[in-house]
């Protein structure tokens, strides 16, 4: 099966027909492939092509430089060196160094103390200004996104959308670097893994790898027309919807001859508060199928999934 597409316009700005049209893509789009490419999604095109310039810039800086920023809140914030990620079960490390970006709140609010501060490299300018723009924009784009989730399963437009409000998402910045024969045999830019939180907003890489685990356990390539983000469902919503919507499996392969150079990419991974409940809803919960798992907050939910990916420490 291929990934739908789908136009935020039509949701956003739609008549009721256009509108309706949209919600059933995205629903059954989620449900049946678990990754669909949005056009019409209303970020900035411009701030993103000054954010990748900026980590370009930064990734291209000495080791010694950028490990200045690493382990900040244990790797929530700031830099994280090549090699330390490894996907869920999986030995050998990823081919990529990434940087973190998290929600700022102003002081004084209730969740302000959750949050550990963002860090920003001294060696690149406007950086703070371009990712906090951003990230807001993200978080915009997914609210939206969930609403219409929602108006799928005829729920509260909002059942969705409040869990994400002041909630610890995270703007991811990938950099890959060219394959050279000192990596460790066998890794691979990406390996197989599901996302861990609701949904994540991916803008899409100047460079092919990309690849899903189709329901026909075939992997396919994702192409997203330039321009055009993919939004893909993780863990969380998996486990709220029980079981009904996937966590797509996807992975990032090594390029081909002929094409070994970086690859730079920009996903946000849209996460709840960490006391938001994650039981599964009752709109999923039928005599035939009961709840597959127990209660659980997100907060804990990503500790135990941290953990296992090698991002922080049992
Ligand atoms: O780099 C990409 O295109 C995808 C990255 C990804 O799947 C992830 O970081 O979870
Ligand atoms: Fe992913």
């Amino acid at each position: 099966m291929s990934i739908p597409h789908i136009n935020l316009s039509d949701y956003r700005e739609g008549d009721a027909q256009t509108k309706q049209a949209f919600v059933q893509t995205l629903g059954k789009g989620l449900e049946e492939v678990g990754f669909l490419t949005v056009g019409g999604h209303g970020l900035d095109k411009e701030v993103i092509a000054k954010t990748y310039a900026m980590f370009r810039e930064f990734f291209a800086l000495p080791e010694a430089v950028k490990c200045q920023y690493d382990k900040v809140a244990g790797g929530a914030r700031g830099y994280t060196p090549f090699g330390r990620e490894h996907a869920k079960d999986q030995k050998l490390p990823d081919l990529k160094e990434f940087w973190h970006t998290g929600q700022e709140l102003p002081a004084g609010h209730p969740l302000r103390a959750e949050y550990p501060d963002n860090v920003w490299p001294v060696e690149i300018e406007g950086m703070e200004a371009a990712v906090t723009g951003l990230y807001r924009q993200f978080e915009n784009c997914a609210a939206t996104l969930l609403e219409a989730l929602a108006d799928y399963y005829g729920l509260p437009k909002s059942i969705f959308s409040d869990m994400i409000t002041d909630g610890n998402s995270i703007l991811r910045t990938i950099h890959y670097p060219p394959i050279d024969g000192g990596m460790p045999a066998g890794a691979v830019r990406a390996a197989a893994h599901e996302d861990i939180n609701l949904i994540t907003l991916l803008i899409e890489s100047q460079g092919a790898g990309l690849e899903i685990l189709t329901q026909e356990n075939e992997w396919e390539a994702v192409h997203a027309l330039e321009g055009d983000i993919i939004v893909d469902s993780g863990d969380m919503l998996h486990r709220l919807t029980n079981g009904v919507i996937p966590a797509t499996t996807h992975r990032v392969v090594n390029p081909v001859e002929g094409e070994n150079r970086s690859r730079y990419s920009m996903p946000f991974f849209v996460h709840p508060f960490s006391a938001c409940d994650l039981t599964v809803m009752d709109h999923f919960v039928t005599e035939e199928r009961p709840a597959k798992w127990p209660p659980i907050t997100a907060g804990r939910f990503l500790q135990q999934r941290l953990e296992e990916i090698g991002l922080i420490k049992k």
